[in-house]
């Protein structure tokens, strides 16, 4: 297995490799986040406590199969969630340079408004849904720009816009077309490209390649970092493809029905994830790497959130579980420098297996 894993993959020559990126100061911090959906069956609480914290300049990558939240812990953080989602619990600090520190659950429209795109930026899935399809596509990033900085003159936005295109790749000309006019990559560029126009210091990403295929989300993933680098504004990276966060993040959250199981840098996600779900998922991908063996899924189903199972959510489909796994839920607790919430795991005296299964995980 290699010891710097990742950005070789992705990374332009000449961008830092992993292992050397600088994590600056907390510039983000989720603590007790908790989002329930509340629908006619009773709340399904798809964010359960979590905590999570973005330094300056790092990228945090999310990862965890369908259904286990998140969606849902980005557009609360970013509070872009829609009814029938309520954050019933929890706080989002943002340290901004300008307003000093901000309660984001807490803060006016208003404010939020002028936080978001300036100093929040957020590209999710699909970007036919986020361009307007009527408008040309350097008309909207033209009203973007004016709306931040409403002194800008008609030839410095030109000139802004053109920069913003050429940076992710897409020719300037492009800007008069309209968004059906551009292929799913040159949209998907123009939506990250958007989204840097107001040099943002966190941008949130949604599965943004999702729609587009590998060679062009190699593309695209390559071009990110270089730009991450130059820029240094700090990323959260949503997705069920644990395979692509491993070479593109610095430290990778595992979320299971709604809860961080572990939380851990890539390297360590890659090379030894300690939660026998971020291990599944793990081994539910191909390695770069290692010579081919069969991949093994992960059995069963993520659990119903109306009804999550008592103890650990994971343990009915866990070949590790042992009696305390299903009467007592684990808490996301510190081992070295990563946090795992898992018994097997525990190292209170409370943590002993009661039959040890002898299995390493
Ligand atoms: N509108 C809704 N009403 C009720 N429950 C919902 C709603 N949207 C999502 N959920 C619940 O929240 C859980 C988490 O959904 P979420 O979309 O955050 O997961 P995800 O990990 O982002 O999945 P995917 O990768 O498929 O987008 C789902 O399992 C579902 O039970």
């Amino acid at each position: 297995m290699t010891e710097n894993l990742v950005r070789e993959r992705f990374a332009p020559t000449g961008t830092v490799p992993q292992s050397e990126r600088r994590r600056g100061r907390p510039i983000l911090e989720v603590s007790g986040l908790t989002v329930d959906y509340l629908t006619e069956r009773g709340p399904v609480r798809s964010c359960n406590n979590v905590d999570l914290t973005l330094h300056e300049g790092e990228i945090v990558g999310v990862a965890g199969e369908s259904g286990s939240g998140k969606s849902t812990l980005i557009t609360a953080l970013t509070r872009l969630q829609r009814p029938p989602a309520v954050t019933v619990g929890g706080s989002i600090t943002y340290h901004s340079p300008d307003s000093g520190t901000v309660e984001l659950t807490t803060l006016s429209d208003a404010a939020l408004r002028r936080l978001r795109w300036n100093e929040i930026a957020i590209v999710l899935q699909s970007a036919m849904d986020c361009l307007n399809p009527v408008m040309r596509l350097g008309d909207q990033f033209a009203d973007a720009l004016r709306q931040h900085n409403r002194g800008m003159g008609q030839q410095a936005v030109k000139a802004r816009v053109a920069e913003l295109l050429e940076m992710v790749g897409v020719p300037a000309n492009r800007s008069r077309s309209y968004p059906h006019e551009l292929s799913g990559g040159m949209r998907q560029r123009s939506l990250i490209a958007l989204a840097l126009a107001c040099q943002p210091r966190i941008v949130v990403m949604d599965e943004p390649t999702t729609a587009v295929d590998v060679v062009m989300q190699r593309q695209i993933l390559a071009q990110l970092l270089s730009l991450q680098e130059q820029l240094g504004f700090a990323v959260v990276f949503v997705t069920h493809d644990l395979s692509l966060l491993v070479q593109l993040a610095d430290r990778i959250a595992i979320m299971y029905a709604g809860r961080i199981v572990e939380e851990a840098s890539a390297q360590q996600i890659y090379n030894d994830p300690l939660h026998p779900y971020a291990r599944g998922l793990r081994d539910a991908f191909p390695s770069l790497h290692a010579p081919l063996t069969e991949l093994s899924g992960i059995g069963g189903n993520p659990p119903d959130l109306r009804h999550p199972p008592s103890g650990c959510p994971f343990n009915p489909r866990c070949s590790h579980r042992f009696d305390r796994c299903s009467s007592e839920l684990p808490i996301l607790s510190p081992i070295g420098d990563r946090q795992v919430a898992c018994h097997l795991h525990d190292v209170s005296p409370a943590g002993v297996p009661a039959e040890p299964s002898g299995r390493s995980v």
